[in-house]
């Protein structure tokens, strides 16, 4: 069968300025806050790729116009109460988009929506979701007891809930805390391991209610509330990629610019740094709550670590990208806590594991572990098995020698352009 494949090798450094496209998760929760507003509000920046795609055509089937305008997008919202939809909700590829929208319409009584996804979406665990929100009295129904899409909901009126994080999920945390502004009272989550915060500073910029008190985060019933713009920072999970591709090929400099750095969501800053890497950052504005600023990285000899479990949580998209760079690097690298990565668009364990071998590395696949022996890779052919992050990851790990990138469509996912922005940084040494 013939497929489509990309043939990558730098012909020199990486070197130049470059501004990656705005981050997924703020725009995913941007386009469903501004469509709960009133009046009109633009999403500045925000990512214009497969998944927050997806979340646009959700919103406008649940009542919100959404327009593009230049890179922006102006949404003119529905207030609290969603329309109902008038066919089934295809959420993609974004499992972001079917948990939070299973807490948003949790609460919406009367209204009826089936949401579903593509074949990964549809494997990936819902119970997560399902069953917290259904302690709050939602009614979902779904296939296997409701722990896998296609998923009914059927808006009823919500109580609020104190729950622990079983597992460090941001989507979960997000999911209680929109369904708590349709609850009773109430609604508290705590979370024993810190994920990325988005949604809390999001709800503190539109104005919704919020208070954090150490590992609890607490929501209640919200009134109605205005459109208010948004600036999306640029997302640090796509800059990971330049980042590490500057530290592996000889002689690169690269500076990213406008990049979100906020604190849950860069653990791979630390890593690296502790690997010897040349980085330097600067946090120079605040948008939307969120931190932004710059990120420079300059070719280094890297080594070895054994990566600090509880780091996993806020580098959790950066995984894929960190073996790539492990597999160059003098000494072993030890990468626990991995059991979530088996649970995403692919298992991601298992996919990171097979890459690193096509490209003749060692390494060790423990159930939640990975031991990647670096030294380098030798040119192959890389397998992205369907995720976006396996195949920009594995595109970085091969790059100085040349690799050969099945189906790079999938970067689409969450990085249209992806690798025409790597060949133009290359070129422009
Ligand atoms: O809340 C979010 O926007 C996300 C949370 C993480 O998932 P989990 O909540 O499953 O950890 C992450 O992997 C995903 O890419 C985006
Ligand atoms: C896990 C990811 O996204 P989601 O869970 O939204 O599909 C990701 O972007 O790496």
């Amino acid at each position: 069968m013939d497929r489509p494949f990309l043939d990558l090798k730098v012909e020199g450094p990486l070197r130049g300025v470059l501004r990656v496209p705005g981050d997924k998760s703020v725009t995913h929760r941007g386009l469903m806050l501004l469509a709960l507003s009133e009046g009109e509000g633009r999403l500045l920046y925000p990512l214009k790729a497969g998944d927050t795609l997806s979340t646009a055509k959700a919103m406008a089937a649940l009542g919100a116009e959404i327009a593009e305008e230049g890179p922006h997008f102006r949404v003119r919202g529905v207030g609290l109460r969603l329309k109902e939809p008038e066919d089934v909700i295809d959420c993609g590829n974004a499992g972001t988009l079917m948990r939070l929208l299973l807490g948003l319409l949790a609460g919406q009584e009367g209204l009826f929506a089936v949401l579903t996804g593509d074949a990964s979406l549809r494997r990936r665990p819902m119970g997560r979701v399902v069953e917290p929100l259904r302690a709050m009295g939602a009614r979902i129904e779904g296939r296997e007891g409701g722990r896998r899409a296609p998923l009914a909901v059927r808006g009823v009126p919500l109580r609020g809930l104190r729950y622990t994080l079983p597992v460090p999920s941001a989507q979960v945390k997000s999911a209680l805390l929109l369904a708590g502004l349709f609850a009773e009272g109430v609604t508290e989550v705590e979370e024993p391991v810190p994920t990325r915060d988005h949604t809390e500073r999001l709800f503190l910029h539109f104005g919704l209610p919020l208070e954090k008190e150490g590992p609890w985060v607490r929501t209640r019933r919200a009134e109605p509330f205005p459109a208010r713009d948004l600036i999306v920072p640029g997302d640090f999970s796509s800059a990971a990629f330049f980042l590490v591709a500057a530290l592996l090929v000889p002689g690169s400099e690269v500076t990213l610019e406008g990049v979100g750095l906020n604190p849950t969501r860069t653990g791979l800053l630390k890593v690296l740094k502790a690997m010897g890497a040349d980085l330097e950052w600067r946090v120079e504005e605040g948008e939307g709550g969120e931190p932004v600023g710059w990120v420079r990285a300059r070719h280094s000899p890297l080594k070895g670590v054994s990566v600090d479990p509880s780091l996993i949580p806020l580098m959790v998209d950066e995984v894929p990208v960190l073996a790539a760079a492990a597999a160059w690097v003098e000494g072993e690298t030890h990468i626990p806590n991995l059991s979530e990565l088996r649970v995403k668009e692919s298992d991601r364990v298992s996919a990171i594991a097979q890459n690193l071998r096509a490209l003749g590395v060692e390494v060790e696949e423990g159930p939640d572990w990975l031991r990647i022996r670096g030294g380098g890779v030798r040119p192959g052919a890389v397998e992205p098995f369907h995720d976006h992050r396996i195949a920009m990851a594995f595109a970085v790990a091969g790059l100085p020698v040349g690799v050969r990138v099945y189906e790079p469509q999938w970067a689409e996912i969450s990085y249209p352009g992806f690798f025409e922005d790597l060949k133009r940084l290359c070129a422009a040494s």
